[in-house]
């Protein structure tokens, strides 16, 4: 089994991170608290009350957990499609795999990365929503203390299983559209480039990019029931379930709450997707 795809994915994934923290700070926002007016609002709100170190909240713990999380999706892409084709990396690009394979080997990654992002990523949603300026003498303190703190005392209060809140709506978010995320990129990269040849890096960051954006269009309705199941433990109002979840939604906010945060999202996900991409076919060519 190759690694270098493993350590590919790690690199290239913590990029992107940094690059779209702060975007992803105020879509978290926008999708579980209903004060804000839009995006601008938000960021206005975020950088008087708590300066730009609010738009950095909960960073720490994804930059931890992007090297499990993007080295078992790249690194279990790239061996399913091995696993599908007998073809390696370097090989694909004079033997190119058909879209159906290259759709499962994205779709078990999507599977698998769910379930070691699921506990990070509650963590980081519940940090992202704590409004609270930095701590000042005599103020009361926020809830979390910190990543630490945070996973302490989810699983003090609800046991293992708290952790893994909104770990279904997660899955069902990332299943289907990292099939779509790696057909984009793949067919993107094959339809400006001549046969055999690797693309450019120009067409690299294109297709990185507009493969982020479609994915994160089509994961927005999950991602904010996702983002809602994650914070439920929180206040009073506890879902039964996700279908649950999706029908209060609707029924408080109509159809449009599966829209929050898409803006937002998709400005996001071309930066960071670009540059994850960019990075991991860099650093897969250079090991060669
Ligand atoms: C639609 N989904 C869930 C994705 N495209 N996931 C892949 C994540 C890539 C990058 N770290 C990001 O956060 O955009």
């Amino acid at each position: 089994m190759p690694a270098e795809e493993f350590v590919a994915g790690w690199i290239s994934g913590a990029l992107g991170l940094v690059l779209g923290h702060p975007f992803d700070t105020v879509k978290v926002r926008l999708q579980t608290q209903t004060t804000y007016q839009g995006i601008i609002d938000c960021m206005v709100k975020t950088y008087r009350h708590e300066s730009l170190l609010g738009f950095f909240k909960g960073m720490s713990f994804p930059i931890v957990s992007i090297a499990v999380v993007n080295s078992v999706l790249f690194g279990v892409y790239s061996n399913a499609l091995l696993a599908l084709t007998a073809t390696s990396h370097q090989e694909r690009r004079a033997q190119p795999p058909s879209y159906t394979h290259v759709f499962i080997a994205g779709c078990t990654g999507g599977f698998l990365q769910a379930y070691c992002l699921a506990p990070f990523d509650l963590i980081k949603v519940r940090l992202q929503n704590q409004t609270e300026p930095r701590a000042q003498p005599g103020s009361p303190p926020p809830r979390y203390r910190g990543p630490v703190h945070c996973a302490a005392s989810i699983f003090q209060a609800e046991g293992p299983r708290g952790l893994f809140r909104g770990a279904w709506a997660l899955t069902l978010r990332d299943t289907p559209t990292l099939g779509i995320y790696f057909v984009t990129y793949e067919w993107l990269c094959h339809q400006s480039t001549p046969d055999g040849q690797n693309p450019s890096s120009a067409t690299v960051l294109v297709a990185g990019g507009f493969a982020g954006i479609t994915s994160w269009v089509t994961a927005t309705p999950l991602d904010v029931i996702k983002s809602r199941m994650q914070m439920a433990g929180l206040e009073q109002r506890a879902y039964r379930g996700l279908l649950d979840c999706v029908v209060s939604s609707v029924r408080q906010e109509g159809l449009g709450v599966f829209f929050r945060g898409l803006t937002i999202n998709s400005a996001r996900a071309f930066p960071v997707n670009a540059v994850t991409f960019l990075s991991y076919e860099y650093l897969l060519h250079s090991w060669g």
